[in-house]
């Protein structure tokens, strides 16, 4: 699709695929029409077999077209998981999964064998999903973990599978298009998806049901992590608001959620810096200011970490984690920036098309976190684009309400890998080519109180 725009020389295009019109957008000013201007109209989800399996047959909030139980799930989501009490409530966990990425870096620096090389993509996405499960399961591990505190194998499979769902959510596939094919799923995606997501439930759902017995039998009284809170909400008439198969396709779609976005962007930030060191030491010099030497990075020091916000905001534009944003889809007939889109359209907005939009970003394929410094504010810790120069979380009803923990994560992050240690090319490398991975980098602490 990107290629046939850039010949068509256009931001906006039609693509007809079996019944339904998929519709590309690269122009920032008719995507804020879409998510902006017509936005109750463009506030639906696609009915495709990756959102179906996914979602338990649209039981969640994210991947649920509009309706009673996608409104009922947004608004536990927000006010029940996201909120900023509960964002307060919940920061000593992720302080604990932030140390205990320190430790972990720590300890491969110290072993022999391997002499400080860290895969900085295992790295990330395991901090990622430490923080997450932490939070809804108050623990890091499913397993024991590795010695080292790396991740052990119920928490590989988990992760992976994680990835392998997100790699094929909203992928093309062509029963989505032509219905009536999918019981032959010529592409094998829905045998893919269901591995997969019976991967993650297997370690997910037995953790639901015991805490929900615990809860049942009153060896639980005191609500502790996210799990506690959703298993406790309760309606008007004081029954539970959620049955235990919603808590397990919320849980489900709020791990996707969580993992991939930060991870991608951090391991990006650090593949650029090892290739334009000036930026990395523009970083750790700002690191150094802030935060000092003699302790470590909290999450109050990062609202004033603007340059490191800067490099998270220009991974974000030029390498997002996806080519498209989550597709939405139109309820009605309209018109946008002049163009009929009839009802049941899928809106893609293209991630990359904006991001790279050379009308709108001067350079546009250059990593130049500077461009993004004189928008921060030095009193939050928001990474997101309001006005859709690039997408990061999006904007609207169906914009993400998971900026302030997904920034954080993202700024602690990095924050902690270039507080902590020095970072290096692997030895036998001149530079990072960036289109090979995952990352690879050699650490060595830089604290001494580390
Ligand atoms: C750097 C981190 C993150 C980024 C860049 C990000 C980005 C996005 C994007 C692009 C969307 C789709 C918006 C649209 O359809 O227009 C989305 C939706 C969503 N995100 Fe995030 N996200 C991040 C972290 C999180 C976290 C940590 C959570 C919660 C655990 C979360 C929860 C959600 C939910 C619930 C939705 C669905 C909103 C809806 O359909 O109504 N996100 N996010």
């Amino acid at each position: 699709m990107h290629k046939i725009m850039h010949e068509m020389n256009t931001e906006i295009a039609c693509f007809r695929l079996g019944g339904i019109h998929v519709i590309p957008v690269t122009s920032p000013e008719i995507a804020r029409e879409f998510l902006k201007k017509q936005d109750s109209i463009f506030s639906s989800r696609p009915v495709c077999m990756s959102a179906e399996l996914t979602s338990s047959k649209y039981l969640s909030a994210v991947l649920s077209p509009s309706g009673n139980q996608q409104k009922k799930m947004k608004k536990i989501v927000i006010s029940s998981v996201l909120s900023p009490a509960k964002h307060r409530w919940l920061h000593g966990k992720r302080i604990k999964e932030a140390d205990h990425l320190v430790n972990y870096i720590l300890n491969q620096c110290n072993n022999s064998l391997t002499g400080g090389e860290v895969n900085i993509r295992i790295a990330a996405r395991h901090y990622c999903g430490n923080v997450t499960r932490r939070l809804f399961f108050d623990k890091r591990f499913f397993g024991r973990g590795t010695e080292d505190g790396g991740p052990g194998t119920e928490e590989v499979e988990h992760v992976e599978a994680l990835f392998t769902i997100l790699d094929h959510l909203f992928a093309f596939s062509l029963s989505d298009y032509v219905p009536w094919m999918r019981s032959f799923d010529m592409d094998g995606h829905e045998k893919i998806l269901s591995m997969a997501v019976g991967s993650v439930r297997k370690y997910q759902d037995p953790e639901i049901d015991r805490r929900n017995e615990m809860w049942k039998n009153g060896l639980k009284k005191e609500e502790e992590d996210l799990l506690d809170v959703l298993i406790m909400l309760r309606d008007g008439t004081g029954r539970p608001l959620l049955t235990t198969e919603e808590i397990k396709a919320q849980i489900m779609e709020l791990m996707l959620a969580a993992v991939d976005n930060p991870s991608n962007a951090i391991e990006w930030v650090l593949a650029e810096m090892l290739n334009q060191p000036e930026l990395l030491q523009k970083a750790t010099q700002e690191l150094d200011t802030v935060v000092g030497r003699d302790r470590m990075v909290q999450e109050f020091d990062l609202p004033r970490l603007k340059y490191l916000k800067a490099c998270i905001k220009e991974a974000f534009r030029l390498h997002p984690i996806s080519p498209f944003n989550v597709p939405h889809v139109s309820t009605q007939d309209t018109i946008v920036g002049g163009y009929f889109i009839p009802k049941g359209s899928h809106v893609l907005l293209s991630r990359l098309g904006l991001g790279q939009n050379p009308r709108i970003w001067e350079d546009s394929l250059k990593f130049k976190p500077e461009r993004h410094l004189e928008d921060l504010d030095e009193l939050k810790v928001d990474l997101n684009n309001q006005e859709l120069h690039f997408l990061s979380f999006s904007i609207g009803r169906r914009g993400c309400p998971g900026v302030q923990l997904g920034s954080t994560m993202s700024i602690m992050l990095l924050a902690r890998l270039l507080h902590s240690f020095t970072w290096e090319i692997p030895r036998g490398l001149s530079r990072i080519d960036l289109t090979e991975s995952p990352l690879f980098a050699i650490a060595k602490p830089r604290l001494a109180i580390i």
